[in-house]
């Protein structure tokens, strides 16, 4: 199992798969994993000089831990495809509340209860509020410069405070709603087509795109509007989730990635694609100045520039009194793209095959929208969404059973700290939240695995904003997602047009039990399979 995990870090680093190892580059690979043992076991069981890791070492070793811990793999060889599926059972079994695990050198802590997310995430928030260093967004984020991976200080404070204040506020948000609704309006009209084609639609596809334009209009505004780069864009946003969500050696071996000829090898790749997206965003800003030179030099008033402003416009406007230099703006951007694009895009998807899986749901959710819409209406607009109740709830049902990353992004203490029940998490830990964990606790929701969204009829309390710990998909605390009305608009106006307007059915010879749920981890969790459906209008 060793040289498994250590064949999965190998897999990371070399260019080729690990189907080979009956070739010389299997013999190849067997070597250098005989090889990176020897070296994990050297930097990884360094006798420990300082008494504060001797202290730390105290307080970690009084946190449940599962058993079966190896030497240098730790507890990694415990975690299966699904690190949120493994840590759950593994909660369940040794730390409900809060577990420690060895993941290769680094202590990690996981909170798995929602008086555990409770503790770290409010009453102890100021504590948790950093997040660990890491050598690839140090690289993809021109030094963690952005509003995601920043270390929690002075200058997160003031990313966060214009990324809330001036990209994501709620008002903002409203601002680009008739950016939604013509976006909305574009899938719709090719959605049409294919039903008078009687056409299956890849809507994994269809969905992505969607997202994925409208988050490139957000950001550079529709004047800009561009097929290709928006293409780009969305590769570059693959190739950063691919490297921000993989198997990092970093995160788990950091003595051993710090040597230099590893470090080459892992920043080889990240560096490449900085680069792409460098000329790309450098080209983009370099377009906007220009523009807001010639809007300036027209005369054109600041009401009318504001008009077809996006993210780049506005963070250039505050670039003098946010002291921000072009790098911190190119951070700003991609954490934008990165953050914006996947998560939506994979909770339109998973929500319509749920529905799809569920066709009592999908008539109820129906029925609700087409009566809420005014007869002859071709679509649903923001303004009829106010009293969708069982839409919100099929929304909120979607989130407790798919959160698009259960584990959110690791969170790091910045001092010693008692937490619950006498347990002391010390300075330096890294700590995950297992929010996926807790919207499945048999204790806290009936039939927790069932797609039942009246659940949140009942509970209309149980909202969005992270105030309730026992659901919180948008996190909560300093580190919650800024991006949580740009995301419900953009949730609930695409899936109420998509069951409006059409009637939905499987391909042919596939039944509701024939669609595929099974999941893939990464820096968000998606389905395996595309989800195709075929639209009737109705
Ligand atoms: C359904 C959609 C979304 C969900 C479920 C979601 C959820 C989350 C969660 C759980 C976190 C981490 C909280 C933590 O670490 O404690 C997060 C962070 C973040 N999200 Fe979202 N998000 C969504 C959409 C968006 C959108 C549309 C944007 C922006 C356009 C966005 C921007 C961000 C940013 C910038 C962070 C980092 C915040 C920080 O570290 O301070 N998110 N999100």
């Amino acid at each position: 199992m060793a040289a498994a995990m250590a064949h999965a870090v190998l897999h990371k680093l070399l260019p080729y798969g690990g189907e080979e190892a009956a070739s010389p580059r299997g013999a190849f690979v067997l070597l250098a994993v005989s090889l990176m043992l020897l070296l994990i076991r050297r930097f990884s069981t360094t006798s420990k000089k300082d008494y504060d890791e001797k202290d730390d070492e105290r307080l970690l070793s009084r946190l449940p831990s599962p058993p079966n811990k190896l030497p240098v793999l730790g507890h990694m060889h415990l975690m299966g495809p699904l690190p949120h599926v493994s840590l759950a059972a593994l909660a369940a079994k040794n730390g409900p509340d809060l577990m420690l695990l060895r993941l290769g050198s680094v202590p990690t802590v996981v909170a798995s209860s929602p008086r555990a997310a409770e503790a770290i995430l409010r009453t102890h928030d100021h504590v948790f509020a950093s997040r660990p260093r890491s050598m690839v967004a140090d690289i993809i984020l021109y030094g963690a410069s952005d509003s995601c991976y920043a270390p929690y200080g002075a200058h997160f404070r003031k990313v966060r405070k214009l990324v809330t204040l001036h990209l994501l506020s709620s008002k903002k948000v409203q601002s680009y709603r008739h950016d939604r609704e013509e976006e909305v309006a574009m899938v719709m009209e090719k959605l049409d087509g294919a039903a008078a084609a009687c056409a299956v639609v890849d809507m994994s596809e269809v969905l992505q795109s969607f997202t994925n334009d409208l988050i490139c209009r957000a950001v550079s505004g529709k004047f800009f509007r561009d097929e290709g780069r928006n293409k780009m864009f969305r590769e570059l946003i693959d190739a950063n989730a691919a490297l921000l969500g993989g198997f990092n050696l970093e995160d788990y071996f950091p003595k051993l990635a710090r040597l230099k000829p590893v470090r080459k090898i892992i920043c080889a790749k990240v560096i490449g694609i900085n680069r792409r997206w460098d000329q790309l965003l450098n080209k983009l800003i370099a377009d906007h100045v220009t523009r807001l030179q010639l809007l300036q030099a027209s005369g054109t008033d600041d009401a009318e520039q504001e008009e077809d402003s996006g993210f780049i416009d506005v963070l250039l406007s505050l670039q003098e009194e946010y002291g921000l230099t072009t790098d911190h703006i190119k951070a700003i951007v991609i954490s934008m793209f990165e953050a914006g694009t996947e998560t939506s895009y994979l909770v339109l998807e998973v929500a319509m095959a749920e529905l799809m899986r569920n066709p009592r749901v999908m008539a109820k959710l129906q029925d609700e929208v087409r009566r809420s819409v005014p007869k002859g209406r071709h679509m649903v607009t923001e303004d009829d969404l106010t009293n969708m109740r069982y839409l919100k709830a099929v929304i909120k049902e979607t989130l407790r059973l798919h959160p698009p990353g259960p584990l959110f992004i690791p969170h790091l203490s910045l001092h010693d700290c008692e937490v619950i029940d006498g347990y002391t998490i010390p300075s330096g830990t890294r700590v995950i939240v297992n929010a996926w964990a807790i919207g499945r606790l048999e204790d806290l929701w009936e039939n927790p695995d069932e797609f039942l969204p009246e659940r949140f009829l009942d509970a209309s309390h149980v909202g969005l904003k992270g105030n309730d710990f026992c659901y919180f998909p948008f996190g909560s605390g300093r580190r919650m997602c800024p991006g949580i009305h740009a995301a419900a608009a953009t949730l609930g106006i695409m899936l109420a047009n998509l069951v409006y307007r059409f009637d939905w059915e499987l391909p042919t010879g596939m039944n509701k039990e024939d669609v595929d749920m099974t999941e893939v981890f990464g820096l968000t969790v998606h389905l395996k399979e595309k989800l195709f459906l075929v639209p009737k209008l109705v």
